[in-house]
């Protein structure tokens, strides 16, 4: 079932909370009013997507609003409550534009499906970014100050093939925001495809990137096509341009300048016919600085730069967010769980070095692992002061989540965010190689018994440097042999 933002209307104190909570059940994000100026309010603040409201209001009322507010948002659905259960009243409520009119009292059960219809009536259009896709598979989450920029900025791009520059932390869903772009425009059923210079090894890249004749290396047993003509038609996406080596930064600007280039080894020429998006967590004007990154590449790349905020920027997308992971990992085949009211505040509160990733990575094993059906308050607080991983057994109950990158990305995200805005202390590089090693080191041995030849081997260095590195980092071998 598809869940969304709803603003409820109504005068009656109890009325509201029953429904607010009956459809927070459900999984949506819901907002009161209890008036119409109170309700126009939080139509801009707000910006639900179903509107629930009452007819007799204090100041107005609501049935007669029903044709301003659908001038204003054409797409947004409204329901209609009402005592006055008239054939009257319905009739006008259907004139009106209302999508649904429930007499009083009404069934809760009754308005949840109504809602529910509601939302899979709104469909998806170009205008609204955030709901852009199919069904439930909303692109971006957000509607907070910050990403309403973004999508305006998306909104510009999707139209032409203007080369985009996404900029924002690790995690912060560069990645998706490259995706949409692509599923919107008119490459959509074109190829996307993406290319982490981060991930390959440098000598790599340039034929990754632009395919290599036979012969042209060792190893290069037959002509191999490039990430350009894989994606030729649609979009290819740069990511962490950042780490991309300077020769072939050179290359790059060239394919830019000139719409063509070679494959590794040959003298053939291709045109491209490719819209490039970059995306990088580093500071470029740094890079350049330190003549790490090309100036020319750079004004190349950066012709619409898209700023994506950091998840501490807009902490009042965290609920929704929140919501909507346990959605994901429910549809994923995970137990389906629900979310306390102050569990999201706890969230909230939180400093999210890992972004959106970290919160997602968070929801995904709550849901795993958490016994209840609740999502309380004190169980966010635990894993997020670590309690329940060190409880667990430390790294295993972590890494079951998603593997030993998330179970380090995770501890160092931690360990970083224990020092607010300021940067840790130097030596970091050191400090965290020898926290890692520790662990790997103690726990090696114990499931050998001990046995430093054994452990040598499953760690493939060799003896003398197991026994330089147990002196180094003060683990007393007989001491993990006690443990194991
Ligand atoms: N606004 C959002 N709404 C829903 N999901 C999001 C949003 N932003 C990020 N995500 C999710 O968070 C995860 C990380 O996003 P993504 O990979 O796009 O980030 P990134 O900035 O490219 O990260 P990195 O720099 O580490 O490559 C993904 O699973 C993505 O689906």
């Amino acid at each position: 079932m598809s869940v969304g933002r709803i603003l409820v209307v109504d005068d009656d104190a109890a009325i509201r909370t029953v429904v607010r909570e009956a459809l927070r059940r459900d999984g949506h994000v819901v907002e009161t009013a209890a008036s119409v100026a109170e309700q126009r309010r939080k139509m801009t603040e707000f910006q639900p997507q179903v509107l629930v409201t009452d007819v007799i209001l204090p100041d107005g009322n609501g049935l007669d609003l029903v044709p301003e507010m659908l001038a204003d948002h054409p797409r947004m659905p409204v329901i209609v409550l009402s005592a006055q259960n008239t054939l009257a009243t319905a009739v006008r409520a259907t004139e009106q534009g209302a999508f649904e009119y429930l007499p009083k009292p009404f069934d809760l059960g009754e308005l949840s499906r109504a809602v529910a219809d509601a939302l899979t009536a709104r469909g998806a259009g170009l205008d609204d970014l955030a709901d852009a896709g199919s069904g439930e598979d909303l692109p971006l989450i957000g509607r907070s100050p910050p990403m309403q920029e973004v999508y305006r900025t998306i909104a510009r791009v999707v139209a032409n093939d203007l080369t985009v520059l996404v900029l924002g932390e690790s995690g912060t869903g560069k990645e998706l925001v490259a995706r949409a772009i692509h599923d919107m425009g008119s490459r959509a059923n074109k190829p996307f495809v993406a290319i982490n210079m981060a991930a390959i090894p440098r000598e790599l890249i340039e034929s990754e990137l632009f395919g290599h004749e036979r012969g042209a290396f060792t190893g290069a047993a037959m002509r191999t096509a490039g990430r350009f003509e894989q994606a030729q038609g649609g979009t290819l996406f740069l990511d962490e341009i950042g780490d991309m080596p300077f020769e072939a930064q050179t290359r790059l600007l060239r394919v830019l300048q000139t719409g063509e280039f070679n494959p590794v080894g040959s003298a053939r020429s291709i045109r491209t016919d490719v819209r490039i998006i970059a995306a990088t967590h580093k500071d470029l004007q740094k890079l350049i600085a330190d003549n790490a990154f090309r100036e020319d590449l750079y004004y190349r790349l950066n012709v619409v730069p898209v700023r994506l905020p950091s998840l501490r920027q807009r902490t009042e997308d965290i609920g929704e967010l929140a919501l909507h992971f346990l959605e994901k990992a429910a549809a994923d085949g995970l137990p389906r769980k629900r979310l306390e009211r102050a569990a999201i505040e706890r969230l909230s509160r939180h400093s999210w070095p890992g972004n959106v990733r970290e919160l997602e990575n968070l929801m995904r094993r709550l849901a795993a692992l958490s016994r209840e059906e609740w999502i309380t308050v004190s169980i966010v607080d635990q894993q997020l002061s670590g309690d329940m991983v060190a409880s667990e057994g430390g790294a295993p109950a972590i890494a079951s989540g998603g593997g030993l990158a998330d179970a380090v990305e995770h501890h160092v995200a931690r360990y970083f965010a224990t020092f607010g805005r300021d940067l840790p202390p130097d030596g970091l590089f050191e400090r965290i190689l020898a926290e890692v090693e520790r662990p790997l080191l103690k726990l090696t041995l114990a499931a050998v018994k001990g046995n430093q030849l054994k452990a040598a081997k499953l760690l493939g260095i060799n003896r003398n440097t197991l026994r330089k590195k147990l002196t180094e980092r003060g683990i007393d071998p007989s001491d993990v042999r006690r443990m194991g």
